[in-house]
């Protein structure tokens, strides 16, 4: 079976751990979302692609859910000598290195494509990770600050203001010019199953359905697409998705995600057993929905997501014999 996913950080990434978990001999495809890159001291760094690519090859610092494992800060510390900055970012000794070889191959010509196959060939993560695009797209947030409206790259607002003060706007900057990578569309076309993991509905699946093309692909596949929540009980399972939620004006709620996406993307929808309620309102919309437990509290890293990806399977045939 062909399964692609359109993933972000933290959530989808732990979720594909449960994917192949549950799909063994699947071929997966992760689309993984760009718009968190962000330019740092000269390296070109992939929050995104790298979380996945840590996660499922085994290199991830599993408390934060990014970065690596047994890592020094010697670099950073240095830098933070000389005072240059930003000294928001945590970047890790071992996790330059990744930033080092993608910027150096970039910088020979490779496009970011090529790059990510080249940094999975150490890591073996066991999908093949596609960027949304090899052209550079960077999600900045505008703010009010002091009375004046500014934009601020997405990292800063995540991670140094930490969503402190509300979104006004989140934009895609570039995703109107990019192209979808080489093999995007066509891992669409040849996909027997189309997932989006409990992932950032904006910044991360959002960012990925605005490069042209895309969006239509997953509608026009003409196979089950199907959805988990990122939201449980009116508010996101980690992260701040309500916050970049409300720039968007939609509702912190699992009904209002599925929603948001539509039926004309979404055949069905997997929201939190504490949820349920919402289970008609969705099926109203024209979107199957089950109610089943989300949150990937695993005793035994990947189990919860493990199931999660089962039921998430099982609905998308349930679609199909529809
Ligand atoms: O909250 C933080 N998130 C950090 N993240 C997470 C990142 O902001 C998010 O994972 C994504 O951009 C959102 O999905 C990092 C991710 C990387 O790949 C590399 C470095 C960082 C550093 C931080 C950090 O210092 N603080």
């Amino acid at each position: 079976m062909r399964i692609v996913v359109l993933a972000g950080g933290i959530g989808g990434a732990r979720f594909l751990r449960g994917l192949k978990l549950a799909a063994p001999d699947a071929d997966i495809t992760v689309i993984g979302n760009t718009g968190d890159d962000i330019h740092l001291f000269g390296l070109k760094v992939c929050p995104d692609l790298d979380t996945v690519m840590y996660t499922l090859g085994g290199g991830i610092n599993e408390e934060q859910g990014w970065g690596r494992t047994d890592e020094t800060f010697k670099v950073k510390e240095e830098l933070a000598v000389y005072g240059v900055g930003p000294e928001w970012f945590g970047l890790g000794d071992r996790d330059f290195a990744t930033h080092i070889v993608r910027t150096q191959m970039l910088a020979a010509g490779f496009p970011l494509s090529a790059v990510t196959e080249a940094l999975c060939e150490r890591w073996q993560p066991g999908v093949r990770l596609l960027p949304m695009s090899d052209d550079r797209v960077e999600t900045h947030v505008a703010v009010d600050v002091d009375g004046e409206r500014k934009a601020v790259h997405f990292q800063e607002y995540w991670v140094r203001l930490r969503a402190s003060v509300d979104a006004q706007a989140v934009v895609p900057v570039g995703a109107e010019q990019a192209k979808p990578a080489p093999g995007v569309l066509e891992a669409i076309a040849e996909a027997d199953v189309i997932l989006f993991p409990p992932s950032n509905p904006v910044v991360s699946v959002g960012t990925i359905l605005a490069v042209p093309g895309i969006r239509e692909a997953i509608a026009e596949a003409g196979v089950p697409v199907v959805g988990l929540s990122p939201i449980v009980g009116d508010a996101p399972v980690r992260g701040m998705a309500d916050k970049v939620l409300a720039a968007v004006g939609v509702e912190s709620t699992a009904a209002a995600v599925a929603e948001h996406y539509g039926s004309g993307l979404l055949d069905g929808w997997l929201v939190d057993t504490v949820d349920k309620g919402v289970v008609e309102r969705i099926e109203a919309a024209g979107i199957r929905c089950r109610a089943v437990p989300l949150m990937m509290t695993d005793p035994e890293v990947g189990t919860a997501a493990a199931e999660m990806a089962r039921v998430a399977l099982a609905l998308a045939e349930e679609v199909r014999g529809a």
